[in-house]
This record gives C-alpha cells, structure tokens and sequence, in this order.
C-alpha cells in the first residue's frame, strides 16, 4: 500500500511505521521527533476514496448515475469498498488499502442480544435497536437498486459485507467543511491507521485546491510516540455506535431526549406552530450534557405542550417568543413536576442502575474492553447526565413551588425574576396578573412587551 501511496506523491510514510498498541490497538508510531504543528504526512488526492471519485470511475460511475434514488453519501462510500473490494484485478493500490482495513468491527450494530441489555435503557440502546432495522431495511433497497447491473457478486454483498462497509466508513472516514457551505467525508488510505486521543489538537486537514489530506503534529512527539489524531469531542453512545470503542468516566457523555406529543393532544395544530416558532419540531430530540443537564429547549418545548387554555394559546401565536420566558407560575410547576417524575422514569427504566453498575465494573464482572463492559461504561454515562438533569429540574420545581406557596398578590414573595432570572427574597408581582415577579421595576418594564399578551389572558381568564 505504501509504494502505491509515495507512486501518488504521499509525504511522510517513512517517518512513521504500523504498530499495534495497549488500548487503541493497531496505530501509526513515529520514528522521528516532531514539533507541534509540523506536517507528519501528507495522502495524495488520487487516492482518497470519496463521492466523487467513487462516480468517476468508468465502471462504478455509469451504475451509480442509473440508480434512483440516488444512493445517499454513506451507501456511495459502501458501494464503492465492496466494488472494489470484489475486483479481481485493477484497482490495485485500492485494493491492498481493502486488504488492510480490519475484518471486523465493535460497533454497537454487532452485539450480542446480552451484550446490549447490559446498556438497557440507554438512548445507544434504543438508537442501535432502530438502526439495525434501518441498516437492514437499506440494505433490501440497495441490493434491488443494483441486482441487474452486475457490480458486485452477491455473494460478496451480503448484509453482513454491508455492515462490514458501513462501519468501515463511520469508523475511519474524515468529515471536513469547505468553503461555501460544502461539505465532504472521504477515508485516507494509512492516514486512517491514526487512533484518537482527545489531548491532541485537531490536526487533520484537507486542503481543497490540492484535494490532499494531511496530518500536523497536534502536540510534540519523541521518537516511537504514538501518533494521535482528535476524532472531535464525541460522547461514549456515539463512539461506541460508530467507532466500536468508549472512553471510561468521557466527559462529552451525554443523553438524548426525545419529547413527542399525540397528534391527537388538545390544540395540537397550535402547539404546533408555537414550537415551530421556537425553532422545535412536535417530535424533538434534546441532547442533554454535563454542561448543559437541562437545555432550555425543553422548557420551551413543555411550557407549549402543557398549555391548555385557548386564550392563552391564541394570545401566545399572536407572540410567539412567549415561550422563552416562563408562561404562568402554574405552568411552570407542571412542567417542571412532570420533567422531575419523567426522568425519574427514565431513570428506572435503565436495566442496571448505575451504582450496579460501578460495582459490577469495580469487580470485573464486565471483561475490560470487552462489548459488555462497553456498554456498561455508556449506561453510566448516560445515567449520569439524566441524574444532573433531574437535580437541575428539582431545584427549578423548588424555586417555582416556593413562587406558588408565597402565594399571589404578596409583594414581598421569595422567587425568581421572570426577567433576569435572579432569586430574591423580595419581589414584586405584576400588579394585573399577579402571576410572574419581578426583582424591580425595571425588570419589570422591560419584561412588559414579551408579558402583556399572556397577562391580558390570564387576566381575562381569572376574571
Ligand atoms: C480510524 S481507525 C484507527 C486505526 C485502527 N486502530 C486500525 O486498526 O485500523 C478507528 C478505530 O481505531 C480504534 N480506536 C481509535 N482510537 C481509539 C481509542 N482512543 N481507544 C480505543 N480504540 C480506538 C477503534 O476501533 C476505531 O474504530
């Protein structure tokens, strides 16, 4: 591969050689020093698989052009591996690069029914369940879409050669954006030998007038270091999903809710348009961080759901930025009540806990590194946010209910500016609705213009 690689003009394959390593497995090690932001290696354009290389060549081309739809971006990718992978003879260089790349992956889409019980619960858990029914369904499409067109014996495309090329490209290709909004992913024939390592800076450059693909130093090397790329800053559920491998206790860990509403739910074509004003969609997934537990995308999003009185909902279409700010005190207790006792849900719905699982992985019963202790690692994680989450949403809840109790109309009431946001033990209330507080008057003048339209219909409403 390499001989084919320099034949192309590729820079740099001398300096480093393919070793196998603690943890990351196979990687490329240096055999010189390197200075932070030197050029380690350069890959020639000619042999970068991408889309349009993929609909360049004389055989591959004309099949791709005649199939509709038009495969997406990923089944491109697929179907030019396994077309090359199944020539027997050309393509040469490609060939020895399909040689090299491994024969099997630990994406999540190949565990075992137990392996994937152990993250029971989690959102990786119920994406992989989908997706492997998507991955199959796909599949059907694809092998129609080419059976006559003889391009890949079917022997050789079977669902198991797909997922093999499906997962060859989510785990070793590079995404990059170019100027003008475009995009483009391609794999990098030795450059995709680089493991990730979240310490290095992101190091991996595309350059669009040579279409060549290098890799700088993202810190100093030694000789025999280990050389690193930054894959980006991935959670444990989306590295396990794509690049079969997780990081213990990863700090990008996160949860991704989804809030969905029956079309059938009272006022639903309004709702509707509120969250389409907010920027939400009726079904809407939310990722929920360490940074982040409790995006106020879902405030939005169940302030809207649990509106349940006309007036309000018409005033509120007539300004729809309403929802940014809270609607009503009882509102905000609903939801806030409901968004504690759904995570709490969510929470008991994980099939192992996650002090289970802290002792289950304290005592090895998970083989480290292993699927199952991979998914146990993603259950934590996961478990982790959803608990920040509900410790956020209670300690809104106890503000709110402290709001409520204070009681309307008393002046001097505990709460929180529907302004700024401030806690004070001394608040006003709005003289008409008595129903949001501010921390003065200034607040209160400029909260006035987002206010005035859910103030006139709670005011109509409470007579
Ligand atoms: C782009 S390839 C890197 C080369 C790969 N190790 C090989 O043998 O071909 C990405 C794959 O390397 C492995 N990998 C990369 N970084 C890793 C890490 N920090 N820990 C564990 N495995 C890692 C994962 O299997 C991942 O899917």
């Amino acid at each position: 591969m390499e001989s084919w690689l320099e034949g192309y003009g590729a820079v740099g394959l001398n300096d480093l050689e393919i070793a196998d390593f603690p943890i990351t497995g196979r990687g490329l090690r240096t055999l010189k020093c390197f200075k932070e932001g030197e050029t380690i290696l350069t890959i020639p354009s000619r042999t970068l698989w991408t889309v349009e290389h993929a609909y360049a060549d004389a055989t591959l081309g004309p099949v791709l052009r005649s199939i509709s739809p038009k495969p997406s971006l990923e089944d491109t990718l697929v179907l030019y591996i396994l077309f090359v992978r199944s020539r027997k003879s050309g393509y040469d260089g490609p060939r020895k690069h399909v040689a090299a790349l491994p024969a099997s992956y630990s994406s999540s889409i190949f565990f075992t029914e137990e392996q994937l019980e152990v993250c029971a619960g989690s959102s990786l858990y119920t994406v992989t369940k989908q997706l492997s029914q998507r991955i199959e369904d796909d599949y059907r499409i694809l092998i129609m879409q080419i059976l006559e067109r003889d391009l890949i014996p079917l022997d050789e495309f079977t669902i198991d050669d797909y997922k093999w090329a499906l997962c060859t490209v989510w785990s070793r290709a590079m995404d990059f954006v170019l100027p003008g909004e475009k995009s483009i992913r391609l794999l990098a024939p030795f450059a995709d030998m680089l493991n990730h390592w979240s310490e290095v800076k992101q190091c991996h450059v595309y350059d669009p007038s040579s279409g060549n693909l290098s890799v700088l130093a993202g810190k100093d090397y030694e000789v025999g270091d280990q050389v690193f790329i930054n894959y980006g800053r991935i959670p444990n559920n989306r590295l396990l999903r794509l690049y079969g491998f997780v990081i213990p206790g990863n700090p990008m860990d996160c949860y991704d809710l989804v809030l969905t509403t029956h079309p059938m739910a009272p006022f639903f074509e309004q709702k509707r348009t509120l969250w389409a004003s907010a920027g939400l969609n009726t079904t809407s997934t939310i990722t929920l961080t360490f940074a982040d537990p409790l995006p106020k995308e879902i405030l939005r999003y169940l302030r809207v759901q649990r509106l349940d009185d006309s007036d309000v909902i018409n005033t509120a279409l007539r300004q729809p930025n309403i929802v940014d700010a809270r609607i009503s005190d009882s509102n905000e207790t609903v939801i806030l009540q409901f968004l504690v006792e759904s995570i709490s849900g969510l929470l008991d719905s994980f099939g192992t806990s996650a002090e289970k699982l802290e002792e289950q992985l304290a005592e090895a019963v998970y083989p480290p590194g292993g699927n199952a202790w991979a998914a146990a690692q993603v259950s934590l994680g996961e478990q982790r946010v959803l608990r920040l989450a509900r410790k956020r949403a209670e300690e809104l809840l106890a503000a709110a209910e402290g709001r409520n109790k204070n009681g309307r109309g008393s002046p001097s009431a505990q709460g929180r500016c529907a302004n700024c946001d401030k806690i004070s033990g001394q608040m006003m209330l709005c003289g008409r609705c008595k129903s949001v507080k501010y921390c003065g008057r200034t607040c209160q003048i400029a909260h006035f213009k987002g206010h005035k339209a859910i103030c006139r219909a709670t005011t109509s409403r409470n007579g």
